[in-house]
């Protein structure tokens, strides 16, 4: 049999439990053997904010993910500089696992944006799409993406940024110990010293 990877590529600044929720459900969903969180070095498509390292959101994911037995962490777009278009990646990737099946994992934005993916209709050779729901984007598309129906959570990274700048709480909205090395490296204009987490 052949095996069946999840990727869920982001950029992860910082992860979230949105993340982990809809890799857990699509996992579950379509039985995959694992999900691989995918940093990218350079989105195609938007700016990192300010002020966060590739070192530190690869470590974020790291630790977000290490309580899961079928999580992992897929480098492969930190490795190799550069804009991480999605095509060159998953090319790279089949030619060093010929014979695995890769489920690329999108959330509604993603799936709204794919007719401007770079080379989408190779890439479409190479991966089959898994799209979720996610609050405000829609779901609907021309484009062959499997759709797995999880609980919606209205969150995003940008949230949370948004909110560690006003040390307001972020709570159960990402791991204690993303919070906390978040806390550390005060990351996202945090002070050591924040009443809140
Ligand atoms: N709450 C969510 N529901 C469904 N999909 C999500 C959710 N949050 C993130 N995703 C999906 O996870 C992938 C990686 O997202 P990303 O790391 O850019 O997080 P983000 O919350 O969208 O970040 P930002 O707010 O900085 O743009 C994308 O495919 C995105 O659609
Ligand atoms: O290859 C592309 O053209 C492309 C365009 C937009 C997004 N992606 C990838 O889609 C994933 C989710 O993107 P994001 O912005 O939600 O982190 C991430 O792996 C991006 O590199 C890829």
């Amino acid at each position: 049999m052949k095996k069946k990877v999840g990727i869920l590529g982001g950029t992860f600044n910082p992860p979230h439990i949105g993340h982990l929720m809809i890799a857990n459900e699509v996992l579950h969903a379509l039985n995959l053997d694992e999900v691989r969180f995918m940093p990218n070095q350079e989105p195609p498509h938007k700016e990192i904010a300010q002020g966060v390292t590739n070192v530190d959101r690869m470590n974020m994911v790291k630790l977000a993910i290490q309580d899961h037995g079928q999580f992992y962490i897929e480098p492969i777009e930190m490795d190799r500089g550069g804009k991480s278009f999605t095509f060159e990646t998953m090319k790279l990737l089949k030619e060093r696992e010929p014979k695995t099946e890769f489920y690329f994992i999108i959330g509604g934005d993603m799936i709204e944006y794919l007719p401007k993916w770079y080379k989408i209709d190779k890439l479409l050779d190479l991966v089959t799409f898994v799209g979720v729901n996610r609050p405000e984007f829609s779901s609907i598309t021309t484009f062959p993406v499997l759709l797995v129906d999880i609980p919606e959570i209205h969150l995003s990274s940008s949230l949370i940024r948004e909110r560690i700048g006003k040390d307001y709480t972020v709570k159960y909205l990402l791991p204690e110990k993303v919070i906390s090395y978040i806390k550390e490296k005060q990351l996202y204009g945090s002070k050591r010293s924040a009443k809140n987490r």
